[in-house]
């Protein structure tokens, strides 16, 4: 049974006036991970303001406690790490639970088994369906002993090695996730490890390694693939992270204020960095009118306030190369696809069916439910702009980003569109709902079914 089972809480959004004001979103999910795990590894105190404080962040936490590292709240989004040392972490009395999070666990499943413990993982229902496979076959080459039910799914024990093998990779999928595990294994093998990224994804864990003093470096080869080379068995140094504000929770907002008429919001202090900014990018083809004010630099890397008004949008062909830059936006762009004029076309969205759910599939049925015409491929999603009436109640499948996706169509729709469970979204953006309604946005509690 998923944590989440039990407190189902459907929710409605309803059609909304103009969207105003100022918001800041909370800190970025990918790095707050990140912070957490490499503090767990430097010997000495690090210190992360603006950690997001979502479900899958306050996963990991408790496993970096788990491990034998101290984690404390010192006050909200300010958090202290006292770690252990690179192959210092200590073996977990316990199964270490993940719930939703693939990034926590796949990560930890990397910074957990370079060394010689024994450690058992799992996850929510939504995470134990979703492939370890692709982090199980690196981590095997570098001495790491599985033990997996069928298709290595959770729940998992790795065995690490009393060495591990630097091992030379070339990332068979696009996948910072995958990148990230290799090189946070790498941390404790003696030697290079050496990986070759076909396709550039996130490299929040490449920049916080440098910070933190590992010896990485990271090349572009003959055919123009990022090369990263990591010495291992090097101390890491505390460091004082200021985590920038969630690129893809912005997303949200961001699109509510282009579709609902008269809106008019600045979302503050946002990662720009070019690796995540895929949405905004495709946002400005379809002739959003969005604004990025007071560029600067947070933590060592780029951010900006985001103004947006509400826009005539027309429907663009997103380039499939442009996935990485973009993955969990995908549902949101689809509904703004959805007030867009003309079919916009997404391709190269394979990733997506991998995901807390079938994003294209859960997309697609939750764009049907609302009347909007929606074209399905194995990898690609094609939505018709401009047919949409909202009425649809929608599955979210323990899906955050289904979930708010969809809350954030029904303002815009003439009726309203409801969701099976809302209670999911607080595992990346818990402020959601509170920050939505300051802005102007309404929502309406629903019953939860008869148990
Ligand atoms: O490394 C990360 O922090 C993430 C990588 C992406 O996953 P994949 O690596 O599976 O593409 C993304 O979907 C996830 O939300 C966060
Ligand atoms: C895919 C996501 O996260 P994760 O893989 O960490 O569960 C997401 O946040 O959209």
């Amino acid at each position: 049974m998923s944590p989440s089972a039990g407190s189902v809480r459907p929710l409605a959004a309803l059609a909304s006036g103009p969207l105003r004001g100022r918001i800041r979103i909370p800190g970025d999910k990918s790095i707050s991970h990140r912070a957490l795990m490499l503090g767990a590894l430097a010997i000495g105190e690090t210190v992360i303001e603006g950690l997001l404080e979502g479900g899958d962040v306050l996963a990991t936490a408790e496993a970096m406690r788990a491990f034998g590292a101290t984690v404390t709240r010192q006050a909200p989004g300010r958090w202290t790490v006292n770690g252990l040392g690179v192959g210092g972490l200590l073996e977990p009395e316990d199964v270490v639970d993940f719930g939703n999070a693939g990034t926590g666990v796949r990560l930890a499943m990397g910074l957990a088994s370079n060394q010689a413990t024994t450690v058992t993982f799992t996850g929510d229902a939504s995470l134990r369906r979703r492939p370890m496979g692709r982090i199980l076959d690196p981590l095997r080459r570098m001495g790491v002993q599985v033990l997996a039910r069928s298709k290595d799914r959770l729940p998992l024990t790795l065995k690490g090695p009393d060495v591990a093998l630097p091992i030379d990779y070339r990332v068979p999928v696009a996948s910072a996730q995958v990148k990230s595990a290799v090189l946070l294994a790498g941390l404790n093998a003696p030697g290079v490890t050496r990986l070759v990224e076909p396709v550039a994804t996130r490299d929040h864990t490449e920049r916080m390694l440098a910070a933190f003093g590992a010896a990485i470096e990271i090349e572009t080869n003959a055919d123009g693939e990022r090369v990263i080379s990591l010495e291992g068995q090097r101390d890491l140094r505390p460091q004082s992270v200021e985590v920038p504000g969630d690129p893809s929770a912005a997303a949200f907002p961001i699109v509510a204020a282009l579709i609902v008429e008269g809106s008019d919001i600045t979302v503050e202090s946002v990662l720009l960095n070019p690796l995540r900014s895929g949405l905004l990018e495709t946002l400005i083809e379809m002739g959003g009118d969005i604004t990025i004010e007071k560029r600067r630099t947070v933590g060592g890397e780029s951010v900006g306030d985001i103004r947006v008004r509400a826009s005539r949008l027309r429907a663009v062909n997103v380039p499939a190369g442009r996935a990485p830059s973009m993955i969990d936006e995908y549902p949101i762009l689809a509904v703004a696809g959805s007030f867009a004029e003309g079919r916009t076309v997404m391709e190269g969205l394979g990733e997506l069916r991998v995901k807390e759910s079938d994003r294209i599939a859960a997309v697609a049925a939750g764009l049907a439910a609302n009347g909007i015409a929606c074209e399905e491929g194995p990898e690609s999603l094609v939505v018709t702009g401009g047919s949409g009436v909202g009425g649809g109640r929608v599955t979210t499948h323990l899906d955050h980003r289904i979930a708010m996706s969809f809350l954030v169509l029904g303002l815009a729709t003439a009726d309203r569109v409801a969701i099976d469970d809302a209670a999911p979204i607080a595992t990346s953006f818990p402020e959601f709902r509170d920050l939505m309604t300051g802005l102007g946005a309404r929502f309406e509690e629903l019953e939860p079914p008869a148990s």
